[in-house]
């Protein structure tokens, strides 16, 4: 809500609420998409790569860092796409960023402190992913095909934005 505040009545400081900027990169090599999980995410489920932005930084400085930390790869361009409130854990600011690496460049070092996997995948796969019927939840099972992140959440708007462009692009050919 637009101007939320308290005012400690004691002291009369004003505390506004706090929200931490986030990136949100999904990052292609031109042909495939890079997405990642950590251990902690639901099985078969992969996104894209995010990141807290440490004080100071712009966001395309956070983009390049936090591809560089979590698996190695250095970003050639970036381009901003759109942005989303996320209230988990407490208040983010979801700033989402398509970016391209060199495509001779692509060997993925996974960051193990940060990623359980980290992997290319290929415009059929993905579109074949967003395609599956039912919730997110329900399809959790042990045989898992890859699993996307749901609607709610910025990143399945992301990897859907690259699947239309690329599937554009494919049929342009
Ligand atoms: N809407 C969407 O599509 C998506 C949203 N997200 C969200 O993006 C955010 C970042 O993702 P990810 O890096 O994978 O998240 P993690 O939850 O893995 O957080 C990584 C670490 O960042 C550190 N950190 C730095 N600044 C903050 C802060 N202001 N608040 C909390 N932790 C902070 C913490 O480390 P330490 O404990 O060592 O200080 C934390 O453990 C998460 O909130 C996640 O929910 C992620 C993917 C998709």
């Amino acid at each position: 809500m637009a101007g939320s505040k308290r005012v400690c009545p004691s002291s009369n400081i004003i505390y506004y609420p706090q929200m931490a900027p986030v990136v949100i990169t999904l990052v292609t090599d031109g042909a495939r998409c890079l997405l990642a999980r950590q251990s902690s995410f639901p099985k078969g489920l992969y996104s894209a790569l995010a990141g807290f932005c440490d004080i100071g930084e712009s966001v395309e400085e956070a983009v390049r860092r936090e591809v560089a930390e979590e698996v190695g790869l250095e970003v050639e361009s970036l381009q901003y796409s759109s942005s989303q409130h996320w209230p988990f854990p407490n208040s983010s600011l979801m700033i989402a960023c398509h970016a391209t690496v060199k495509a001779g460049q692509t060997e993925i070092q996974v960051n193990q402190k940060e990623l359980e996997a980290a992997a290319w995948f290929s415009l059929d796969e993905v579109a074949t992913a967003l395609l599956r019927k039912g919730s997110f939840l329900q399809q959790q099972s042990d045989a898992l095909p890859l699993l996307l992140p749901p609607k709610l959440a910025i990143a399945h708007h992301m990897i859907k934005k690259w699947v239309e462009r690329q599937t554009c692009a494919s049929l342009a050919a």
